[in-house]
């Protein structure tokens, strides 16, 4: 069996307790692994976040969530189209390709209060990708909390809040790793409600289903700033395409799993690499995560922060999912001719165009990255 790859487990305390001696090492690290894999562990043995009672915690309310039957499921509001993706996603629901992903979802974001809601939408100031959870009925809560010491939906709050505040910390450490002021990177993502979400997600074992393809999600780069992943310890199914082959990233004790995103590779004009990955379904066995897109604000452009000849060829080699069609191009054929499917591809091309022109936002983009991933017909 080919070695695991040799990538960092970074300890971030340094960063997320602005103690600066221990700083410059951690940059380093972070930079290298960058700059190598564009995958790296981050882990905190003072942060709350990352002892085995806390993740354990969070991770047993995504495990019961999934085994609510399906007619609990059923009454858990459906993700729809549009670009605001929120509530359960379906076996089938979503894809990145033209294959069926073997996965079901639930994606939840910020938490507004009603007031601070209703106050925005009476300023007419709510972006396309704010807006309430859509978290399961009150009996099903009621069900996921009973004999647990810890409430389903608090839990899943606070590991949001925490995930977001380690993201922040992180993005620190990355601006201060390419040289630039502290806060460079944070200034695009300075709204508190931010547009950021978290996706739990149960990847099926596809044996024992009788299912053809292993694909729990298609080969892609991530669209945003960061992904930070949660899974139990050890669990395989996540990969990363390096070297030319496709390498298992399993996940380790009382860590996140860091990928870069393709906003933050752009931003660096390429030397930060936004990781191809993909999740391959295991025969037998089930596979969690709960996965944190840590985005930039909604109104947030691409500058380039970045200029070095020398970085690696991502940025100019356009290997992006951000920046590529992903509808199901079967899907965009049907019931069209080829030259209506052919002025879609180029549509979504001019766009992307528009985007790194500085012409559209990262919001508005974002909700048409959302609506080109949907499936319609997912079933239960
Ligand atoms: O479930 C995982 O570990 C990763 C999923 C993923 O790559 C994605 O949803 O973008
Ligand atoms: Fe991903």
């Amino acid at each position: 069996m080919a070695a695991p790859l040799a990538i960092p487990t970074i300890d971030i305390t340094a960063l997320l307790t602005n103690t600066s001696t221990t700083q410059d090492k951690q940059n380093v690290a972070v930079l290298n692994a960058f700059t190598t894999y564009g995958v790296f562990y981050i882990t905190s043995p003072t942060h709350p976040l990352f002892t085995t009672e806390n993740t354990n915690q969070v991770l047993d309310a995504t495990k019961r969530l999934f085994d609510l039957d399906a007619e609990q499921k059923a009454h858990i509001p459906k993700i729809q189209p549009g670009g605001f993706t929120r509530g359960y996603v379906p076996i089938g629901g979503e894809s990145g390709s033209a294959t069926k992903e073997l996965k079901e979802g639930f994606s939840y974001g910020y938490e507004w209060s009603e007031e601070a809601l209703k106050a925005k939408q009476a300023g007419g100031s709510l972006n396309g990708l704010q807006g309430p959870n859509a978290w399961p009925a009150q009996a099903s809560l009621d069900q996921l909390d009973q004999g647990h010491k810890d409430a389903f939906k608090g839990t899943l709050q606070e590991f949001y809040l925490h995930v977001c505040d380690i993201a922040k910390g992180l993005l620190k450490g990355i601006s201060l790793a390419l040289a630039l002021p502290e806060e460079e990177l944070s200034k695009y993502c300075t709204t508190s409600e931010t547009i950021s979400f978290m996706r739990l997600f149960h990847y099926l074992p596809y044996a024992d289903q009788g299912h053809t393809s292993q694909i729990g999600s298609s080969a892609h780069t991530d669209w945003g700033f960061l992904t930070l992943i949660l899974s139990p310890s050890k669990t395989v199914g996540l990969q990363l395409f390096h070297e030319n082959k496709w390498q298992d990233v399993p996940s380790r004790d009382n860590s996140l799993v860091i990928n870069g995103g393709d906003y933050l590779s752009l931003l660096t004009g390429g030397k930060l690499i936004s990781p191809l990955h993909r999740v391959v379904s295991n025969g037998k066995e089930e596979r969690y995560s709960m996965c944190c897109f840590y985005y930039p604000d909604y109104d947030a452009k691409i500058p380039l922060l970045v200029q070095d000849q020398e970085v690696h060829g991502q940025a100019a080699s356009g290997n992006y999912s951000l920046l590529r069609d992903q509808r199901d191009e079967e899907d965009a054929k049907q019931g069209q001719d080829a030259s209506a499917a052919g002025k879609e591809g180029q549509d979504a091309r001019s766009v992307a165009t528009k985007l790194l022109n500085g012409d559209i936002n990262f919001g508005d983009y974002i909700i048409s990255k959302w609506t080109q991933v949907y499936r319609k017909g997912g079933a239960y």
